[in-house]
């Protein structure tokens, strides 16, 4: 609908009113429903596989001329295994324990009444998010697993790819029984129906803008709808004293250069001074010799010639690339002042021996995912066993971390009485 003139409310109210009708109907399915929906959504895509490899060859095309970069060229690029893991992904995501209608409490008042907690979808859910097609297929797989309907927004570079996805999940989801608008997309690139979408409260239950900077702003400054922000990572490794030099090392750099261009990649090394000279040198190593760029302060650039100046932006910058900024700090305490300074919320990890200190920064680092030992590139739904993930929430309300199907759900009381009256 792109290039033509449109009464762009009417047809984003429409899509409200669809999904708002779609999840009332899902929110009355049948696990075995929801199940059988989302393993023909699944079918379908691979029989719509020509078409979507067709529509993803024009985006790219499209993304090459206006010359995405090869980072963001890959994130749109779609091809057969591709396609399979993301059918496959659907499987996975209908195959996950159901979290509708989980009783999560159960008692009994002394009047007889009894008052259970039960698991219930959000409703209507609306996803901003980049120009990665997969997203589009596990954002709407989760939702309808959890009861929910979507309302997708892709980036514009993903449009026809995400659209022919859309198709085939809608086509399944009807053999299956359920809702076709259980899923739908935004049909256009204009940023103008985000922020429409972002006013629907009477059709949208909850927003998530998965994205950067630009995004975060016009969410904050128009959302009348509650959010639950996927924003940038601004990720942390701490070496600390007691940091076990070849697992900070293996740590190190499987967290930034594992994938530069996700926003669990780790964009700052902070390394007690205590062991900076033993440990750095090896380290950089590593990473200029898988293409990193190293920006140190004083100290990290006296250990090694080629680590070029960090100034005090670096601090505050998310690469998604190939460059790393490393600095030298005092101890623990040092490291989450500055993780609380400069962090984002999302994922910051620490590598130490030392129990004591582990648990201190565990306790203290405010981020919906902190590590100890491990790499911040597992800040990821698959990886945390949740088969999928919508992102990594890093707001406070409602959900933290990775957000997959049992995030995406809400609760109510049901009470049953036998004619109880207040008195
Ligand atoms: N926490 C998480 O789970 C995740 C976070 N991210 C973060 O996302 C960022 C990278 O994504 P990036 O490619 O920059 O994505 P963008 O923020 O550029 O785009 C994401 C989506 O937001 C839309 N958008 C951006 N700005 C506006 C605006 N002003 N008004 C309306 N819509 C807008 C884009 O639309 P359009 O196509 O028109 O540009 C796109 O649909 C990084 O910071 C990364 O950390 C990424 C993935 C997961
Ligand atoms: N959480 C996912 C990556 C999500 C993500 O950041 O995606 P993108 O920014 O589009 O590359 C993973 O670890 O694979």
């Amino acid at each position: 609908m792109d290039g033509q003139t449109v009464d762009l409310t009417a047809v984003m109210r429409d899509i409200g009113q669809r999904a708002r009708a779609a999840s009332a109907q899902l929110a009355v399915t049948t696990p075995e429903q929801r199940v059988a929906g989302l393993r023909a959504a699944a079918v379908a895509l691979r029989a719509d596989a020509v078409l979507i490899l067709d529509a993803n060859a024009r985006d790219m095309a499209a993304g090459q001329a206006k010359g995405l970069t090869p980072a963001l060229l890959d994130r749109l690029r779609l091809d057969e295994g591709r396609l399979e893991a993301i059918a496959k992904g659907l499987e996975d995501v209908a195959d996950l324990p159901d979290p509708l209608g989980a009783v999560m409490a159960d008692w009994t008042r002394p009047n007889g009444l009894r008052i259970q907690r039960v698991r219930v979808p959000l409703g209507v859910i609306g996803i901003i998010y980049e120009s990665r097609p997969n997203v589009t297929a596990d954002a709407g797989g989760l939702c309808v697993k959890s009861g929910n309907a979507a309302i997708l927004r892709g980036g514009s570079e993903s449009l026809h790819s995400s659209s022919t996805i859309v198709d085939a999940m809608r086509r399944g989801l009807v053999e299956g029984g359920l809702p076709a608008d259980a899923v739908q997309l935004v049909p256009t690139t204009n940023r103008a129906a985000v922020g429409i979408l972002l006013t629907m409260t009477d059709f949208v239950d909850v927003i998530i803008p998965r994205g950067g900077k630009s995004l975060t702003a016009r969410v904050a400054a128009e959302s009348r709808v509650p959010v639950i922000k996927h924003l940038d990572g601004i990720c942390h490794v701490y070496l600390d004293r007691a940091a076990d030099p070849a697992k900070g090392r293996a740590i190190a750099l499987n967290a930034k250069m594992r994938r530069t261009g996700i926003c669990g990649a780790m964009e700052t090394l902070l390394v007690h001074r205590d062991v900076a000279a033993a440990q750095l040198p090896a380290l950089i190593e590593d990473l200029v010799a898988a293409g990193c760029e190293v920006r140190g302060d004083a100290t990290v650039q006296s250990l090694d010639g080629r680590v070029l100046p960090a100034d005090d932006a670096d601090w505050d910058t998310e690469y998604l690339d190939a460059i790393l900024s490393v600095k030298v700090v005092d101890g623990v305490d040092d490291a989450i002042a500055h993780i609380e300074r400069h962090g984002s919320h999302h994922t910051d990890s620490i590598v130490t021996e030392d129990a004591a200190t582990a648990e201190y920064f565990l306790a203290r680092v405010d981020s919906g995912i902190v590590l100890w030992n491990a790499s911040t590139q597992f800040a990821d739904g698959g990886e945390f066993g949740f088969g999928a993930e919508i992102g990594i929430s890093t707001g406070k309300l409602h959900a933290r971390g990775p957000v997959g199907a049992e995030q995406l759900t809400s609760y109510k009381y049901v009470v049953r009485g036998d004619g109880q009256t207040r008195p």
